[in-house]
């Protein structure tokens, strides 16, 4: 087993809260050090680098002298100001001693959601990594509300290697890897080598975060890991503090968990419009339906829709599920829920009759459809 960081060229490398701030007892600049040190290591032999760091809100916590995570949003967004501060500061004095510029770049879902924006972003991050620049990248927590956030980091770096279509994401954390069960409540779990990312099998073995420090624990690991394959991209879940734990990746040691891509990456468009816009209800399929799309590379008809959940308006993201509720696919669609409820189950010729008028035949056309397999 060869690890996929040898052949990578472009990686999007997370790092967690606990990690970063020795379990909240402040920033491990001795770590950062070491990270910082391979980060450069790996630049040398050709690899872009992106990191994604965690530890605003941990590390503003110590500087205020907080020892629980704030609940009130304000105070929360406040810790993450005081915290990215000292963050941005312990990365930007690690890197310079190497001689590399950093930049800091802060995002919510907002950002991403907004086609602009997204793109914005992109030409930002090409741009400071063909100078040479490491970018840094936190959510924006300080204006983050629950409407606009990605929540978490793991989901973000996902994200964000769909974005810069990076073949690689490392995920540095506080475990060896995934384990079959949460090794902190259960001793006899064992670690899993390699694995394909999107196997449903994962997502029952990963639990919640192991500290207050954390934000998604394994789950959102595991599921990054899934939506970084559908841009192409390989996952690794390891333990931050393996001695030279990147160098040693990118020489293609296999250490913790390897979750691999396996289908053909989803244009870019597509991965924009399946991951990084809000979703804004559900519709059921019946059989044939799922089929039609997940089969024969069709466009969904009302004819096929069951039901609908949500007060979604033409244009927005919906989910469609099959008759267990399992998401089969995402969609921008042509109908509000309004007039949905009015087409559903009827054939395409019937909606100039039943609403007046025809915006589109289909319901969801194949174009704005992304397939969620896996
Ligand atoms: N199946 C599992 N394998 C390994 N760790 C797990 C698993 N399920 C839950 N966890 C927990 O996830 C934690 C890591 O996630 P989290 O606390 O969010 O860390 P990070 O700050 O690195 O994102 C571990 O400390 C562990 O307690
Ligand atoms: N943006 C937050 C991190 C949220 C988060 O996902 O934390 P973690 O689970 O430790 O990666 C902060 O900087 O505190």
């Amino acid at each position: 087993m060869t690890s996929f960081v040898r052949t990578a060229h472009r990686l999007v490398i997370k790092i967690g809260s606990s990690l970063l701030t020795n379990e909240g007892r402040g920033l491990d600049h001795e770590a950062m050090q070491g990270w910082a040190e391979q980060i450069q290591f790996l630049r040398k032999t050709g690899k872009s680098v992106v990191l994604v760091s965690s530890g605003a809100v941990a590390e503003g916590m110590r500087r205020l002298g907080l020892n629980d995570r704030p609940k009130a949003l304000h105070e929360l967004q406040a810790a993450a100001a005081v915290g990215q501060m000292g963050l941005i500061q312990g990365w930007e004095t690690c890197f310079r001693s190497y001689d590399v510029g950093t930049a800091q770049i802060l995002l919510t879902r907002a950002d991403l959601a907004s086609r602009e924006r997204y793109l914005n972003a992109r030409s930002t991050l090409s741009t400071l990594l063909g100078w040479g620049v490491v970018p840094i990248i936190n959510e924006n927590d300080t204006v983050a509300t629950d409407e606009i956030k990605v929540g978490d980091n793991d989901t973000l770096g996902s994200l964000v290697t769909q974005l810069i279509e990076a073949d690689g994401l490392v995920i540095l954390t506080d475990q060896a890897g995934l384990f079959t069960a949460d090794p902190r409540k259960n001793p006899n779990a064992t670690l899993i080598g390699e694995a394909k990312a999107g196997d449903p099998n994962l997502e029952t073995m990963a639990g919640g975060a192991g500290s207050i420090l954390g934000r998604g624990g394994m789950l959102t690991k595991v599921l990054a890991a899934k939506r970084a394959a559908r841009s192409g991209a390989h996952t690794a879940i390891v333990w931050g503090r393996e001695p030279n734990v990147l160098n040693r990746l990118a020489s293609g040691e296999s250490i913790g968990t390897q979750l691999l891509a396996s289908l053909p990456a989803l244009t870019a468009r597509k991965q924009w419009l399946g991951d990084a816009l809000p979703v804004r209800g559900s519709l059921m399929l019946d059989e044939g339906a799922v089929t039609a799309l997940c089969q024969e590379q069709k466009s969904l008809l009302p004819v096929g829709v069951t039901g609908l959940q949500g007060a979604f308006e033409r244009g927005e993201l919906v989910s469609c599920l099959d008759k267990e509720g399992k998401e089969v696919a995402r969609g921008l669609v042509n109908y509000s829920a309004r007039e949905t409820t009015k087409i559903l189950g009827q054939p395409t010729e019937s909606i100039e009759n039943v609403l007046g008028y025809v915006d589109e035949p289909e319901l969801i056309h194949r174009d704005n459809l992304v397939l969620l397999q896996g």
